[in-house]
């Protein structure tokens, strides 16, 4: 996926926490050069691992690193591709914080925050933190991902939506950067359905861990020792999913495959109907996406405080 990654770019993170590291050990693992990498983030120990564990540049300064530079009195090339990696309720400030950088200097944006939506970053980043309009009626270049957890192994799944003012090759590379870290990544056609995307796969590798712990408790219940349940519950799931991907198998047939007439999982498949699974399910995605519209609604207003992500 990231055979055609373009490793001469300038990539910015702002935000170095976890699905910063997770894309830039994606990065590194695809042959990126850790010196066309500079993070911006406040937390010195977290700027002292990224450096010693990838080698990047770091800053604690938002706007110099959108100029790819630790010192924005020396800037020789800006950033070609800047990615807010940042808590959603965070993104209003920062996103304004850089907004003179990002009109200057004109790199495609690309935000992972749930719920965070494009015309709000867009408006951010065309004025000052008192409101004035900065942008000379041209909006920034905007990608919007969702990205999950598993990226930090190199199996993430994302989903990515493009505003019009994007070029073709502002694409390819937000496309391939989260290629470097995804399995599965797929262009969108509207940007709402990225909150299905977030209460599909972005929240989606809960949803399996929550499914390894109940079954591990309900064995270990039984009799198996933990450590035996975790075992074999964990290589279970893992072996479920290289199914999945390397057979490409309707899952329903998958599932017909593992299930004898009137065998043992016949009677757990029973079970779990009647209990309610896929209603379960439904309602779970349906809370994730409904979640993620609401965040975005929550913090488009500057004066309204949500709760800690
Ligand atoms: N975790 C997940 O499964 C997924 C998360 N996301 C999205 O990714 C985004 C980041 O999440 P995640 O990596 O988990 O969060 P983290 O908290 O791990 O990372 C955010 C980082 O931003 C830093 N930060 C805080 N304030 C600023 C600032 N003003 N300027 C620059 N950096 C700052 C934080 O530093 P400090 O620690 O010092 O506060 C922290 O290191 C969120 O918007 C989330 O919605 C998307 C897909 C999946
Ligand atoms: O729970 C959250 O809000 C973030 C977004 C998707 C996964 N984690």
């Amino acid at each position: 996926m990231s055979a055609k990654l373009d490793t001469t770019k300038r990539i910015t993170f702002i935000g170095g926490g976890n699905m910063a590291n997770a894309i830039i050990g994606g990065l590194l693992a695809n042959g990126y050069p850790p010196t066309n990498i500079i993070v911006s983030e406040p937390f010195e120990a977290s700027r002292e691992k990224l450096q010693s564990t990838f080698g990047v540049l770091t800053t604690t300064d938002n706007a110099a690193a959108v100029a790819f530079s630790q010192d924005p009195k020396n800037v020789t090339t800006p950033a070609d591709l800047v990615m807010l990696a940042v808590k959603p309720q965070i993104m209003r400030d920062v996103a304004q914080g850089i907004a003179h950088a990002v009109q200057k200097h004109k790199p495609v944006v690309v935000t992972i925050a749930a719920g965070i939506t494009l015309k709000d970053l867009a408006k951010w980043l065309s004025s000052d933190a008192q409101g004035n309009d900065i942008s000379g009626a041209r909006s920034p270049a905007l990608v919007r991902v969702m990205p999950n957890t598993p990226a930090l192994v190199l199996e993430g799944a994302t989903g990515l939506f493009a505003s019009s003012e994007v070029t073709e090759e502002q694409k390819t590379l937000a496309f391939n950067v989260l290629g470097a870290v995804s399995k599965s990544a797929f262009w969108v056609e509207r940007e709402e359905l990225l909150d299905v995307v977030t209460g599909l796969s972005g929240s989606g590798p809960a949803y399996f861990f929550l499914m390894v712990e109940c079954l591990a408790a309900a064995a270990t219940e039984l009799g198996l020792p933990s450590e035996v349940a975790q075992g074999l519950a964990r290589q279970t799931c893992l072996g479920a999913g290289r199914m999945l991907v390397d057979t490409a198998e309707d899952p329903a047939e998958l599932r017909r495959k593992v299930t004898s007439p009137n065998g043992t999982t016949h009677a757990a498949i029973q079970s779990l109907e009647a209990s309610g699974m896929r209603q379960a399910f439904k309602d779970a995605v349906v809370a994730a996406t409904k979640r993620g519209e609401e965040l975005g609604k929550m913090f488009s207003q500057p004066t309204v405080s949500g709760p800690k992500l």
